[in-house]
């Protein structure tokens, strides 16, 4: 396996007047190409933190990030501009999608910021979404919104995808739908998929579990045997 991933000592503080928090408190962890990562832990543990900084949103107070042997702590604007174009695909629970182009023109608008072939109406089915493609994210719901903007996360294929609470506008069958979407990325497109969420269930299915409590890592547990997110009991 091929490390992809490594957070050495990072730390992150925010300051507000005299006080001073740490939302990563020394963090230590390694991710391999094309894992399926679960990251779980308490409201306020440190979480969308993490994934902010490895997405390059947001920058260390101290320590280490490197991806594909890079530092992205040291990388200037324009470079983590680029970072983010060419590596990261954002789920997050704002959707983020231009209002006045339709599903399929939101997806396919990634041609243009990479370098791939993007077939939209066959990923906007794989989201269960092929009849809404001529439609606009107002004549959605909110639920087909966040499928229309993981399905540009995908149609991207970057080297990262990172979820934050993908499913928590979606009915559970619908859920299910894109958890199973998200494994298959990384066991057939060797897509390393990161998940923040509250749902522990979903660690059964994980490669590998990072328990987060305090901004500190509370533990890394690797699961040799992943059940298949359709096999779980929701
Ligand atoms: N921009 C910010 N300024 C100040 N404090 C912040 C900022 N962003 C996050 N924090 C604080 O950092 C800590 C970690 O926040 P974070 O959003 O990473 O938690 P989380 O684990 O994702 O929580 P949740 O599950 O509720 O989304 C919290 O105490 C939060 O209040």
């Amino acid at each position: 396996m091929t490390t992809i991933i490594e957070f050495k000592n990072v730390n992150k503080e925010y300051k507000s007047g005299d006080h001073v928090l740490k939302a990563m408190d020394d963090v230590n962890f390694s991710i391999d190409e094309g894992e399926f990562v679960v990251i779980l832990g308490p409201s306020g543990a440190g979480k969308s933190t993490l994934l902010n900084l490895l997405g390059g949103l947001d920058s260390v107070t101290s320590g280490q990030i490197i991806v594909n042997g890079e530092h992205v702590e040291s990388f200037d604007d324009n470079q983590l501009t680029s970072y983010r174009a060419k590596n990261v695909g954002f789920i997050f629970q704002f959707y983020n999608l231009i209002p006045n182009l339709t599903s399929l023109e939101n997806v396919e608008l990634m041609k243009d910021i990479v370098d791939v072939d993007i077939d939209g109406l066959s990923v906007l089915d794989s989201v269960g979404l092929k009849e809404h493609a001529n439609q606009f994210p107002a004549q959605l719901s909110g639920g087909e919104q966040q499928r229309v903007s993981i399905a540009r996360a995908v149609a991207k294929q970057p080297t990262m995808l990172l979820c934050d609470e993908p499913t928590g506008a979606l009915d559970s069958n619908t859920g299910v739908l894109i958890l199973n979407l998200l494994q298959d990325m990384s066991n057939n497109k060797n897509t390393t998929v990161i998940i923040v969420t509250h749902n522990a269930i979903l660690a059964e299915a994980a490669d590998k579990v990072i328990r987060i409590k305090n901004g500190q890592i509370e533990s890394i547990v690797i699961n040799d045997n992943p059940k298949r997110v359709s096999d779980l009991e929701w």
